[in-house]
């Protein structure tokens, strides 16, 4: 897997980061949606760099301008909730790309600390030949990424897989790193050290679907 860590170099970026950690910006949730979504503007035009491009001719009132346009038709494919947010950063830039959504939570079985990946909702264009891009702003365990990215297997292959993430713990990113193909490309805007005993980042920012969407009640 090739892994691009982007605030491994100081920018703006860490600006949006160090808001969206904060415990009491947090409470502004607007906010917090946004700076998720300029993240999603940040890590999907890195993305774009590594993206195979064609030439093409503008005309200009004045003349010709030669210039190159990516090539690839791109699938973004967000997983719910906490997705949503990233999933319109994504798609301020790569306006006509086709687009999925697909569900996937943390079941809690009677001991709060261990838990299954459930997947129920998936709406997916085809894949076939395309490039997908999965995202979600949390990649804790890592679980999440892979259930649903075998869940979308169905849907064809995709020429290309890009998985984009906001935060990641060191274990999420090893365990996508070994479950998924070599030539899978993660973009990520922050990796940190651990993860507790319930599955948490730490330091992370706490539950983004909650920070995003609201407190939901467990079933
Ligand atoms: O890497 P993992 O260990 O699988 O954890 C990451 C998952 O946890 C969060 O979702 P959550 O289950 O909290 O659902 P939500 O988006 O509805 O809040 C997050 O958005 C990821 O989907
Ligand atoms: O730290 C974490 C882990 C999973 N999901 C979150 O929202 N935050
Ligand atoms: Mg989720």
């Amino acid at each position: 897997m090739h892994i691009h860590n982007i605030s491994t170099e100081n920018s703006i970026l860490n600006q949006f980061i160090a808001e969206i950690r904060d415990k009491n910006i947090q409470k502004d949730s607007m906010r917090f949606r946004r700076n998720i979504e300029r993240i999603g503007e940040i890590l999907c035009y890195e993305m774009s760099k590594t993206l195979s491009f064609k030439p093409i001719s503008v005309e200009t009132p004045l003349g010709i301008n030669n210039t190159f346009l990516p090539e690839t038709d791109v699938v973004l494919c967000s997983i719910l909730r906490a997705g949503v947010p990233l999933h319109n950063g994504l798609l301020n830039y790569f306006d006509n790309a086709e687009n999925a959504f697909i569900s996937a939570y943390r079941h809690h079985k009677q001991n709060p600390e261990t838990f299954e990946i459930v997947v129920e909702y998936l709406a997916c264009p085809s894949l076939e030949g395309k490039t997908l891009i999965l995202a979600d702003p949390m990649l804790a365990t890592g679980q999440s990424m892979l259930a649903t990215f075998e869940a979308l297997k169905p849907f064809g292959t995709p020429k290309e897989v890009h998985l984009i993430s906001v935060i990641g713990a060191q274990e999420g990113v090893d365990f996508v790193n070994k479950n998924f193909d070599d030539n899978t490309h993660l973009w990520i805007a922050a990796v940190d050290k651990n993860l507790n005993d319930k599955g948490y980042i730490i330091p992370g920012l706490g539950d983004a679907g909650d920070l995003a969407f609201g407190e939901k009640l467990q079933h």
